[in-house]
């Protein structure tokens, strides 16, 4: 079957279909990683955009879902050079077509991938439509105009978990904020032995407060940071409560909290390939990377923040610090999958600031904690304080 590719400036790709049938319009977007594929397509910061893998042969690993990164994928679009029906692999459970049609995803083959990504390069990351129909060019136009500003955007909230849950161990605490967290997190926190309670992204700082955490890891996520007004919110009330540690949109948060600011890049950065400067140690390291958007430096110059890391390539803001509190912030991603693991040390680092804040902090007892948390919560009804100690 046939499928078309239309790009908001009106080039239009004709290829094979795979996948599922129907129309898909999203950002159009490109990552340099040869292999990956399942950890991209279920990377949730991939929410609202068709994705061109550069490295033309992609599904012949096929599919195993121990290898994703959320328990489904969130793509709007697949687009590859070609793509390979039947796996090689004994781990493969399924084919990536397979994939794409159980979760209503269409994808297009065949078509040059090195052309399409030329032209986002060129001209930056635009919109476009997939379709498998026979719809005329105009109409394809008009639908893709006629997208929603929503459809497109606040997928923060379709990507994150809708209510708290825990994975226990027995080392520090740690509230992870889930804004379309990747598991990589999760499983790296966990391998330290944290207690990490995984909480939504509308989380208020009074309910992270009741958890009584040692630390806060601050997810990844797709879309525009400044489409989360809520979360820097959130983030701005905690600030030098407790030690704080962003990851991506988790980073962009953090800075827009602090009163940095943020931008778009031209057409972002995605693959498992990009070098980045510690500026302390002068090292350089090879990190995994999926942005779109960058913080501002100039904007930083005027708040407690200091730039930490950039990028050696175009030499955009990386990683930042708070100059006064516990809290610093990488716009890659430590945790990898797919990627180089060079940057899990950034984990130990978060640990190693929480057992340094807890040396400085004088110990609280339980009892005055628990006193603490319900004069924050102020309950009124014995029902409300039990829910209260409930929560600790
Ligand atoms: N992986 C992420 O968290 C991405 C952050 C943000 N959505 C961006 O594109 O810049």
């Amino acid at each position: 079957m046939q499928a078309r590719l239309l790009l908001q400036d009106g080039t239009l790709f004709t290829g094979t279909a795979f996948g599922a049938e129907g129309e898909k319009t999203g950002e159009v977007v490109f990552n340099t990683g040869i292999t990956g594929y399942q950890e991209v397509l279920s990377d949730p910061s991939y929410c609202g955009q068709i994705v061109t893998m550069t490295y033309p042969l992609i599904g012949n690993y096929g599919i195993t879902r121990d290898d994703f990164e959320s328990v489904r994928p969130f793509v709007h679009g697949f687009v590859v050079r070609r793509h390979e029906e039947v796996p090689s692999n004994w781990r493969a459970e399924y084919s990536v077509d397979d994939l794409l049609k159980e979760y209503d995803i269409p994808g297009i083959s065949e078509i040059d991938t090195r052309m399409l990504t030329r032209i986002i390069r060129h001209y930056g990351t635009m919109k476009a439509i997939l379709t498998t129909s026979n719809k005329r060019v105009e109409e394809l136009m008009e639908m893709m105009g006629n997208t929603t500003i929503e459809e497109l955007r606040n997928q923060v909230a379709r990507t994150s978990t809708a209510s708290s849950y825990s994975s226990p161990g027995n080392k520090e605490r740690i509230v992870l904020v889930d804004y379309g967290a990747k598991a990589g997190i999760l499983r790296e926190l966990n391998e330290r032995g944290c207690d990490v309670v995984v909480v939504p992204h509308d989380v208020k700082a009074e309910e992270v407060r009741r958890l009584n955490p040692d630390g806060i890891l601050l997810s990844n996520g797709p879309g525009d940071p400044k489409d989360v007004p809520h979360a820097v919110k959130t983030i701005s009330e905690l600030l030098g409560e407790y030690p704080i540690f962003g990851i991506c949109l988790g980073h962009q948060l953090f800075a827009l909290a602090c009163g940095a600011d943020t931008e778009k890049l031209k057409f972002g950065h995605r693959g498992g390939n990009h070098p980045v400067k510690e500026l302390e140690s002068g090292r350089c390291f090879i990190t995994s990377q999926n942005h779109g958007y960058t913080v501002n430096e100039e904007s930083v110059k005027n708040t407690e923040l200091e730039v930490t890391h950039i990028n050696n390539n175009d030499k955009t803001v990386e990683g930042i610090k708070h100059t006064r509190y516990p809290a610093f912030s990488v716009q890659y991603h430590p945790e990898a999958a797919p990627g180089p693991h060079d940057s899990s040390y950034l984990f130990d680092r978060f640990l190693q600031l929480i057992a340094d804040h807890k040396a400085k902090t004088p110990v609280v007892s339980r009892q005055a904690q628990l006193a603490a948390n319900a004069r924050i919560t102020a309950p009124k009804t014995n029902l409300q304080l039990e829910a209260v100690k409930g929560a600790l």
